[in-house]
């Protein structure tokens, strides 16, 4: 068992590899070669993203995994045993599949269509019925929608019953097709937290394909890059191919900023705060006046309650009492050591004193952090991520790679 890549700063555990993908090749009837020799450990409970090109073979190598496609060559384990040994009934039954459009009956309301595997497992309809009403709630479905139907429901709705679906009769892996592609980005982005929550949650292993690489590095604990003629590119949690690309296409495919994407992997906890520029809106000329060192531009004026009010010159508040209405906006503040260095920056940037205000999970002031001391803090996390790069492909078997990530 090893630690690994949170999507949300979280540390997730991973438990060992659970399918093994073994040069596998498949080539399609008229000659058509989909995936060629590819090899890849999947981790436990985690989730495992196949990305790349339109055509490079991501829906083949998902639906060999539950045997809706054979593969020609090679051969895939699930829990150390060759899927072709396994009924192709109960291997399929292990496997929630949900795709694009979710692939609703469309005839059957909502709770009926989640009710579909225990059903088809055995269940009484009342047990069916229960557990697909708890499987809203989880996936955040209000339980009016039960009795209705998928038409009635909003394209993103709809993705959430299909997650619900797969989930019914609680597999330990869940295989995903493009699943959140047709909604729109802020739908999609709800739907990839409550997958990120979910996971964390139930420990599922996932396998998700998509052509997003935003979405990749976004919910992948190891990203699988593939490219057209299914040849893997490169096999690495995201921050490593962020900050790694193995070649030209993988840093192409990656596409612009991925130094600053990177930075979301970085986080904000070993970034050294001051404290000195902070005063509390009750203190007094001479207090303000004790605070002010040559190193310090701005003073972080703050409530009586600790929360950041804006920023001032030195000069203005000395002069006398503190007026809160002609203070300099303060910006978004970040959450010291919950935040990423992303997050971080970001703050420096938009603030109109260039320094970013950290606060605590209350919104308390706790600190300061000029964007040199942010550059700083970059380039330690940077040589502490190589270091633990170096240190993991040392120690991991091929494939067993992963590493920790902040948001
Ligand atoms: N049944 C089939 N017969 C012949 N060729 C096929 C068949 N299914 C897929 N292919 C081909 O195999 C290659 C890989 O297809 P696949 O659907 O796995 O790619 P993909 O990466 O999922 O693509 P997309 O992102 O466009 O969905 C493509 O060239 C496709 O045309």
């Amino acid at each position: 068992m090893w630690s690994s890549a949170g999507g949300n700063g979280q540390t997730r555990r991973v438990f060992g590899v659970l399918i093994r993908i073994d040069s596998v090749t498949k080539r399609y009837p008229d000659g058509t070669v989909a995936v060629d020799r590819l090899s890849l450990d999947i981790p436990d409970r985690s989730i495992t993203v196949l990305v790349g090109p339109s055509g490079c073979g991501k829906t083949t190598t998902l639906r060999m995994i539950n045997r809706m496609v054979e593969p020609t060559e090679g051969a895939i384990l699930i829990d150390g045993v060759d899927s072709r040994q396994q009924p192709v009934n109960s291997l399929r039954r292990s496997m929630g599949y949900v795709i694009q459009n979710a692939g609703l009956f469309q005839h059957r309301t909502i709770v009926d269509n989640i009710a579909t595997v225990p059903r088809l497992l055995g269940w009484s309809k009342d047990r069916a019925r229960a557990r697909a009403r708890e499987l809203m709630e989880r996936v955040g479905l209000d339980a009016s929608f039960a009795k209705r139907y998928p038409y009635q429901l909003s394209g993103g709705q709809q993705q959430r019953v299909g997650v619900a679906r797969a989930l019914a009769a609680d597999p330990p892996v869940l295989l995903m097709d493009e699943p959140f592609s047709a909604v729109d980005p802020v739908v999609r982005k709800g739907l990839q937290d409550e997958l990120l929550r979910i996971q964390e949650e139930l420990g599922k292993t996932i396998v998700f394909v998509t052509h997003d690489i935003d979405e990749a590095v976004k919910l992948g604990t190891m990203v699988a890059v593939l490219r057209t003629g299914g040849r893997l590119a490169q096999f690495a949690p995201p921050a490593e191919l962020l900050s790694e690309p193995a070649d030209e296409f993988v840093e192409d495919f990656l596409g612009a900023d991925r130094g600053i994407r990177r930075l979301s992997f970085f986080s904000s906890a070993e970034l050294e705060l001051l404290t000195a520029p902070i005063v509390a809106v009750d203190s007094t000329a001479e207090q303000i006046t004790a605070k002010v060192t040559a190193d310090v531009p701005y003073l972080l004026v703050t409530g009586l309650d600790g929360r950041p009010l804006g920023w001032s010159e030195p000069d203005a508040l000395t002069a006398g009492q503190i007026d809160a209405g002609r203070l300099l906006s303060y910006g978004r503040p970040f959450v010291a050591g919950q935040d990423s260095l992303r997050a971080a920056l970001d703050c420096a940037v938009l603030s109109p004193t260039g320094w970013a205000v950290a606060v605590d999970a209350e919104g308390r002031a706790t600190g300061v952090a000029s964007q040199a001391a942010i550059a700083d803090a970059i380039r330690g996390a940077h040589a502490a991520g190589r270091q633990e790069g170096r240190e993991r492909q040392e120690e991991q078997p091929a494939g067993e790679t992963v590493s920790k990530a902040v948001r």
